[in-house]
């Protein structure tokens, strides 16, 4: 594994960026796992202004996302997809028919999960991209007694559901169910990047990459993966010393 730390947010994300755009840059037909969260937004904006520069093409990358929120439509603010669209791919010249999120508004969970699981199997994650939840979650994956393999639906935490109430009216407007990929899924990805910011996280940071790798932990299965670059501000790596 490896640590890079960045002056602040900025310099971090700016770091990440650079990983991604290496990776379109060597393998321009790329497929990049993407995150949500607001962790990666500065990696995202950075990526968009040295596509405006004419520094990147996106022509030719696919994209698949993490999760979404069961219940959701693509058109509400909330929903992954919407970030998305909004965040990246509404800037850069990628084709949305080559970025993929799971259906929130799928009316057969099982029959939705399979055919995102088709859609990582079959495509292959050059670059995965995560951020960290407080509990340890990567994706939706939340602590559990087991690590849930591939693509399913998942019933969401307490404190998930509080930590990600920030973005709502109210608590109630979060939808208690996501489709998420699964540990496996991630796993499989050639190359991880996780961006993890700010003091709040410092805890949870020390926990997923020096604890002991459990399920009750999701993140730090990323122990046991071979290509895991870790990028983070001062304040979110201010608990261990690398
Ligand atoms: N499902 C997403 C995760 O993919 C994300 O990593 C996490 C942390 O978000 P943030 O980066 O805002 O702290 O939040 C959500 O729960």
């Amino acid at each position: 594994m490896r640590f890079l730390k960045g002056k602040d947010y900025k310099d971090a994300s700016r770091k990440a960026a650079n990983i991604i755009s290496a990776q379109i840059i060597m393998k321009p037909n790329c497929v990049l796992g993407l995150a949500t969260g607001s962790s990666p937004i500065g990696a995202y904006n950075q990526l968009i202004d040295w596509y405006k520069k004419g520094d990147l093409d996106f022509s030719e990358v696919s994209t698949i996302n993490l999760d979404e929120y069961k219940g959701l439509s693509g058109e509400h603010k909330q929903s992954y997809r919407y970030f998305m669209n909004t965040n990246l791919f509404n800037h850069v010249n990628i084709e949305k028919s080559k970025t993929f999120v799971p259906d929130g508004l799928a009316e057969d969970d099982d029959k939705e999960c399979a055919r995102y699981n088709e859609i990582i199997k079959s495509r292959g994650i050059d670059l995965q991209l995560l951020g960290l939840g407080h509990n340890g979650h990567i994706g939706f994956n939340e602590p559990d007694d087991a690590f849930e393999k591939e693509t399913h639906i998942v019933k969401l935490s307490e404190n998930t559901i509080l930590a990600n109430s920030r973005l709502f009216k109210e608590v109630s407007q979060v939808p208690r169910y996501a489709f998420t990929m699964g540990i496996k899924n991630i796993m499989q990805a050639r190359k991880i990047v996780v961006i993890v910011s700010g003091v709040d996280k410092a805890d949870i940071v020390k926990e997923v990459f020096f604890g002991p790798v459990t399920p009750k932990v999701p993140g730090s299965i990323l122990q046991m993966h071979n290509d895991v670059t870790v990028i983070g501000d001062e304040a979110a790596f201010s608990k261990i010393s690398i």
